[in-house]
């Protein structure tokens, strides 16, 4: 079962803007910032243009009420005609922004994923996280969800601010210009307020905002709790489905119906949390929704009903009182989406500080790390290899082998001594420990795990994997399906579909011997890659493997004793308290069997 998503503390820690914004400017200065500043240039000229057409339509306000109120029909025809052009104005602006705006999304986005899928799988570091259990629960979904959950809101923000600064200039001047100061009578003197109306927008922005930060900090932590819980019940379901088979066979489902149930349940719960918080908000954003339209208009009653202003400049003074409202209190229109942002950005920047964490731990492991290097005679030469768990506990202590060109070991010993962990030193993906692997420079090597994998796509594409521009005659691929026992697929070579689901286990690790006989690598490292193949077969097919790649080096472990005349030696791991201890144990020569076989 796992275990429930860590609740990430409420409010916003700055360390995940920095984070992520350090991850995700990369676009505009690698190889990609011509294209990202020419969209984020477009798009800025976009939104000040935009403000021009508001400030436009404004001024056009007070000449059309004026012209209403002194009845000059001429000016009244002419504001109609001005009109027509800043509707189509405004409508052709309105199309830049839409499009540069989600151009630069998707571009954004796109680079942002490359990137993460590129530190995500280089140095097999998806698979190195999950041995050193510290993979962020669904990686998959940080990186296809959380990327555009975490970038198109940013966009918003940025077009919201750059609007909001602009506009904010442009409609202060406005209520500067037009307002002017009031008098206010007080007892037998008066005050002059200068530029009232300016004083009264920034005051009510002000306070408006800082009510909806007050009221709203909280939004942040629970989104990403709620989020964290949809995910948990994502991993959950997924889970389920992998393992179909298993908890058919058991009848697991009411278990795994109880278990979904309180994952769900929970989730409901954080979900609840988060509606009761945009209750509280939605008391501001309604209440401040119907007074703002109606505020400028008293404060302005007292001058129009003095006849100190038309009601042109009335109407253009409550059009640039909500443009300054709104530029001054766009974080309140933006506070769902931040919150919304926010948990997405966090979980980007889990997933790089684990993937960097990793890194650091296969650099800088207490014992130094076990080094994996090529070197040159074909030989494969374990010096002082210690491999220890990533706590320090030795698993295997100080072995030494060479394995010449050519020779055919198995790799023996009881269960948990450390076979695999061997192979996984040998391929590279095991860091902690200390010594040396040396492997033949230049030589084609191949990892057949017990569990081979088979790419989506043709048994064809499966044979070459991961070789695919290999070209290779189909009656060398045919001949190699006969050898591995499986020539009944012989003429099902382009037929496409999920090959790992429709073979069964054996047919699994017959094709993946049948790749090694396309391929044909120089050194070939099997780890229980025959054990689902009964005695007799395996022996068969791993006869067919050393006679076919007598030239290769072959390093086979877990493999039934019966197995040991088709090999030239044995390494065998025996078990001790301070790390196993590898051995070498001479075997019969066995020229004679595998050309027998
Ligand atoms: N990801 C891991 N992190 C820490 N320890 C691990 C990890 N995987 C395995 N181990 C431990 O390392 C030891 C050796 O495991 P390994 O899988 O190499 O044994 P094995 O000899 O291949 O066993 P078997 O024959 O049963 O497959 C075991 O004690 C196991 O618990």
């Amino acid at each position: 079962m796992t275990s429930s998503p860590p609740s990430p503390a409420e409010g916003l820690d700055r360390k995940v803007f920095r984070d992520f914004f350090g991850l995700a400017s990369g676009w505009w200065t690698g190889a990609t910032a011509s294209r990202a500043w020419f969209l984020t240039a477009a798009l800025a000229l976009c939104l000040i243009v935009n403000v021009g057409i508001n400030f436009a339509v404004n001024t056009w306000n007070r000449r059309f009420f004026d012209a209403l109120e002194n009845s000059d029909t001429a000016t009244v025809w002419w504001a109609v005609v001005v009109f027509l052009w800043l509707v189509i104005c405004a409508a052709a602006v309105g199309v830049g922004i839409v499009l540069s705006r989600e151009t630069l999304q998707v571009r954004w986005r796109e680079w942002l994923i490359g990137s993460l899928i590129d530190r995500w799988l280089s140095g097999q570091r998806y698979y190195r996280m999950g041995l050193a259990r510290t993979e962020p629960a669904n990686p998959e979904y940080r990186i296809a969800d959380d990327t555009r959950l975490a970038t198109e809101p940013i966009v918003d923000f940025a077009i919201g601010l750059t609007t909001s600064i602009v506009s904010a200039l442009t409609f202060v001047g406005v209520l500067w210009v037009v307002g002017g100061s009031l008098t206010v009578p007080v007892g037998s003197g008066s005050i002059v307020i200068p530029g009232y109306m300016v004083l009264a927008a920034i005051f009510y922005g002000v306070v408006m905002s800082t009510l909806m930060l007050w009221v709203g900090h909280r939004l942040p932590g629970a989104v990403a709790r709620r989020n964290e819980a949809e995910a948990k019940l994502r991993f959950e379901l997924t889970r389920l489905r992998e393992n179909a088979e298993s908890v058919a066979l058991i009848r697991g489902e009411a278990d795994e119906r109880r278990a979904l149930g309180s994952t769900y349940a929970d989730l409901v719960q954080r979900w609840l949390g988060v509606v009761r918080r945009h209750g509280h908000i939605t008391w501001l954003t309604n209440g401040s929704g119907v007074f703002v339209p109606v505020l400028p208009l008293l404060l302005a009653a007292p001058k129009y009903l003095s006849g100190e202003f038309t009601l042109g400049q009335v109407t253009q003074l409550a059009g640039a009182f909500l443009q300054v409202q709104v530029a001054i209190a766009w974080l309140v229109d933006h506070f769902r989406a931040i919150a919304q942002c926010y948990a997405s950005m966090q979980r980007v920047t889990e997933l790089t500080n684990a993937i960097d964490d990793i890194d650091l731990d296969r650099t800088a492991g207490q014992s130094g790390g076990v080094v994996v290097e090529p070197a040159a005679g074909g030989a494969v030469v374990l010096a002082g290899l210690t491999i220890s768990d990533r706590t320090g506990r030795v698993l295997i202590d100080r072995a030494e082998a060479r394995i010449e060109p050519g020779e055919k070991v198995m790799v023996s010993g009881e269960s948990g001594t450390g076979k695999s962990m061997l192979v996984r030193a040998l391929a590279g993906l095991w860091p902690w420990g200390q010594g040396a692997i040396a492997l033949p420079a230049g030589g084609q090597i191949a990892f057949v795990p017990e569990r081979a994998y088979l790419p989506e796509g043709s048994l064809r594409g499966a044979l070459l994997y991961p070789a695919q521009s290999l070209a290779v005659d189909d009656a060398v691929l045919r001949e190699a399906l006969v050898e591995a026992g499986l020539g009944y697929l012989g003429h099902r070579l382009d037929d496409v579909g999920r090959w790992d689901q429709t073979l069964s286990n054996g047919e699994r690790q017959r094709l993946a011997i049948a790749r090694l006989l396309v391929q044909r690598p120089d050194l070939v490292i099997l780890d229980g890659a025959t054990s689902a193949l009964d005695e007799g077969g395996e022996a068969r097919l791993m006869a067919t493997l050393v006679g076919a790649l007598a030239g290769s080096t072959l390093i086979s472990v877990g493999l039934r004793p019966g197995l040991e005349a088709l090999h030239d030696r044995k390494l065998v791991l025996s078990r001790a308290d301070d790390g196993a201890r590898l051995a070498s144990v001479p075997l019969r020569p066995r020229v004679a069997q595998a050309a027998g076989a």
